[in-house]
C-alpha cells in the first residue's frame, strides 16, 4: 500500500484487519462458545479477562488526558463512566465481578490479579503503553476492535448460555449493555480516524494500531489455551483443576 486511500478504502482496510485477525477466530473463543471448555477453563478465562476489563478505563483516562479539545474529551469520558459506573456497584467492572462471583471465584483474588497468567499481564500493560507512547490518532484507532465486538459477544453469550448449565443470563449481564455502547464508541472512533488519518503514513499507522490491538487480544487467548489445554499454568497462576478437586473432596 503506497498511495493515499479514500475514507471508504481506509474503512475497508480496517474491517479487513478485523475479518482476518480479530479474536472471534481464535480457537479458545471457538471452544468457549461451543461448550468444549471445562469449568476450570471458563473460570480461568473470566479471571484473566478481568485484568483487561480493569485496564480499559485506565487506558481511556490516558487517552482523555492527551486530548486537547473539550468536545473530544466530553465524548471520550463516557467510556470511563461505562466501566467504572457513577457509584460503587455500577458499571462494567462491577458487572464483570458479578460474572466471576457467580463462577465461585473469590473477588479479592480476582481483583488483585495475582492468579492471572504472566502473558495476560504483559498484554494488558502493552495496551496501556501503546496508548501512552503512540500518537493520539493511533491510540484512538486501537479501540476500533469494538467495531467487531458486538458480533463476537452475541455468539459467545448464546453459546455459553446453551452449553454451560452454571451460566445464566444474569451471570453474563456484563455483555447486555456492551453491544450498544461498543457501536456508539466505535462509530465515533471510526469517524475520527477516517477524518484525521490524512496521509499514507497516518493511514498505515491506524491500520497498524488495529493490528496491534487484535494481536494483543489474540495473545491473551493464546496464553489461556496454552496454559490450560496443552501445557500447564505458570506456578503462581490460577490452577484450573484446583476447584474441581476441592469440590470432589467436599
Ligand atoms: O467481549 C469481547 O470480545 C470484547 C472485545 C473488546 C475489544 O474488541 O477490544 C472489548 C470488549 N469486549 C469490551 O467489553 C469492552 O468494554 C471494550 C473496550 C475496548 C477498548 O479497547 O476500548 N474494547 C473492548
Amino acid at each position: 500500500m503506497t498511495g493515499l486511500l479514500t475514507q471508504e478504502q481506509l474503512e475497508d482496510a480496517l474491517r479487513e484487519v478485523g475479518a482476518t485477525r480479530y479474536h472471534h477466530l481464535h480457537p479458545f473463543q471457538l471452544r468457549l462458545q461451543s461448550g468444549a471448555c471445562s469449568r476450570g477453563e471458563v473460570e480461568a478465562w473470566a479471571l484473566n479477562r478481568y485484568l483487561y476489563q480493569a485496564c480499559i478505563p485506565q487506558k481511556d483516562a490516558i487517552i482523555l488526558a492527551r486530548m486537547d479539545e473539550a468536545p473530544l474529551r466530553r465524548e471520550w469520558r463516557q467510556r470511563i463512566i461505562d466501566h467504572d459506573g457513577e457509584r460503587e456497584g455500577e458499571g462494567g467492572i462491577a458487572k464483570w465481578l458479578k460474572l466471576t462471583d457467580d463462577l465461585g471465584l473469590d473477588r479479592e483474588t480476582v481483583m488483585s490479579g495475582r492468579l492471572a497468567l504472566p502473558a495476560t499481564k504483559f498484554a494488558v500493560n502493552a495496551y496501556l503503553s501503546f496508548v501512552r507512547d503512540r500518537s493520539l490518532l493511533e491510540a484512538i484507532a486501537s479501540s476500533l476492535t469494538e467495531l467487531f465486538s458486538p458480533m463476537v459477544i452475541a455468539t459467545r453469550v448464546s453459546g455459553m448460555l446453551a452449553n454451560y448449565d452454571y451460566v445464566t443470563k444474569d451471570t453474563l449481564a456484563y455483555f447486555t449493555a456492551r453491544p450498544v455502547q461498543a457501536k456508539r464508541d466505535s462509530d465515533f472512533a471510526l469517524d475520527y480516524v477516517k477524518t484525521h488519518a490524512r496521509t499514507p503514513e497516518q493511514q498505515r499507522a491506524v491500520i497498524g494500531a488495529l493490528e496491534f490491538k487484535c494481536s494483543m487480544l489474540w495473545a491473551m487467548l493464546d496464553a489461556l489455551e496454552h496454559a490450560y489445554l496443552y501445557a500447564k499454568p505458570w506456578p503462581d497462576a490460577f490452577q484450573a483443576s484446583e476447584r474441581g478437586e476441592r469440590q470432589a473432596a467436599e
